[in-house]
C-alpha cells in the first residue's frame, strides 16, 4: 500500500515540516542500512506526505555520513514518487541574494568516495543523467514562489562539495569560473539515486551566504547560515506546502521509466541475493 506520494527531505534548518496532519512515525530497515532518521508521515494539503530530516532531527549527521541508498530506498519503500529536496546553499553569483531561492537543473561533483548508486554487487546499470532534476518538479517549485511571493529562479548549476569544511577562496573562484550558481554538501546523490529508484526529484536551494568569494564581505559561518534560514523558514515551508498542493497527481515524465535501457546485465547471471535486494526498484524490468 502506498504510504505517502511526495517526499519531503529537509535539510539544514528544516527538520519538521509545518502543518501535517493525522502524524505518525515510521522507522524503515533497508538492505543499505539505516536512514537519517524516522520518516514523519501525514497529510498536507490532502496529500500523503512522507518528511525526513536530511541530518537526523537535532542535526547529528554531517554530509560525508548521510546513508543516500537507505534514505531514498525507504522514500520508495513507503510508494513515493516524487522528491521535494530543501537545502541550504551558499551563493557563488552576486546576483544570487541570501533568503532568494534558486531551483537547479545541473550539478557539478566535488565530492569524494559517496556511494551514489544502488548497483554493483552482480548487476550493472547506466541510468541517464543529462537532465538531472525533474522538470516538473521544478517548474511547480517555481509558481508555488511566485505564489508565495518569494524570488525563485528556475535553473543554475549545484556545485555539490564533499565538506564538512567550507571551499577554500580558491575553490569557489573556481567554480565561479565555471559558471555555476550555487554551492552545497548533500544534493548530487539525492538526485543520482532517485533517479534510479524512477522518483522524481528536484531542489529548493536557499541561498544563505555568499560562500568566501566577494570581497568586503564577510566570509560564511554557521551561524549566518542559521540566521538567514530562521528569517526564511516560513517561507520554505510555504512553498514547500503550495508546492504540495499544486503537484500533478499523474506522472507524464521521463522520471518514471528511467531505467527501462539502463541495466546491462543478463538477467539470468543476476545473483539472487542482489535481485532480492533491488526488487522494489526493478521488479518491471526483471
Ligand atoms: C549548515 S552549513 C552546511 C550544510 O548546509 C547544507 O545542508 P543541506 O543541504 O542539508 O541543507 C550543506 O549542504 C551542508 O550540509
Ligand atoms: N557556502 C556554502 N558552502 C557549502 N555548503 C553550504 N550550505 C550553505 N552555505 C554553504
Amino acid at each position: 500500500m502506498q504510504k505517502a506520494e511526495i517526499g519531503i527531505i529537509g535539510g539544514s534548518g528544516l527538520y519538521s515540516m509545518p502543518g501535517l496532519t493525522n502524524i505518525r512515525e515510521e522507522s524503515i530497515e533497508t538492505p543499505f542500512g539505516e536512514p537519517s532518521d524516522a520518516f514523519v508521515l501525514g497529510d498536507l494539503e490532502g496529500r500523503k506526505v512522507a518528511f525526513l530530516a536530511r541530518h537526523g532531527r537535532g542535526h547529528r549527521l554531517l554530509p560525508s555520513e548521510l546513508n543516500f541508498r537507505a534514505n531514498i530506498y525507504a522514500m520508495k519503500v513507503l510508494g513515493v514518487e516524487r522528491i521535494l529536496s530543501v537545502s541550504a546553499v551558499g551563493s557563488l553569483k552576486e546576483e544570487h541574494k541570501p533568503t532568494d531561492f534558486v531551483l537547479p537543473d545541473q550539478f557539478i561533483d566535488r565530492t569524494f568516495g559517496r556511494v551514489g548508486t544502488f548497483f554493483g554487487d552482480g548487476i550493472v546499470a547506466h541510468v541517464g543523467f543529462g537532465d538531472p532534476v525533474c522538470g516538473t518538479v521544478v517548474s511547480t517549485f517555481a509558481e508555488a514562489c511566485a505564489e508565495v511571493g518569494v524570488v525563485g529562479k528556475s535553473g543554475g548549476t549545484y556545485v555539490c562539495m564533499e565538506g564538512p569544511q567550507f571551499s577554500t577562496r580558491a575553490e569557489s573562484n573556481l567554480y565561479r569560473s565555471w559558471g555555476a550558481d550555487v554551492i552545497g554538501m548533500t544534493n548530487l546523490q539525492e538526485a543520482k539515486l532517485a533517479r534510479e529508484a524512477e522518483i522524481c526529484y528536484a531542489t529548493m536551494a536557499m541561498v544563505t551566504d555568499y560562500d568566501c568569494w566577494r570581497e568586503g564581505h564577510d566570509d560564511v559561518t554557521v551561524d549566518q547560515i542559521v540566521a538567514v534560514m530562521h528569517q526564511n523558514a516560513e517561507n520554505a515551508a510555504k512553498v514547500v506546502k503550495a508546492s504540495v498542493a499544486a503537484m500533478p497527481v499523474e506522472r507524464t515524465c521521463a522520471c518514471t521509466t528511467a531505467m527501462k535501457y539502463a541495466i546491462l546485465t543478463d538477467r539470468k547471471a543476476i545473483p539472487e541475493k542482489t535481485r532480492e535486494k533491488l526488487e522494489i526498484l526493478l521488479n518491471k524490468y526483471m
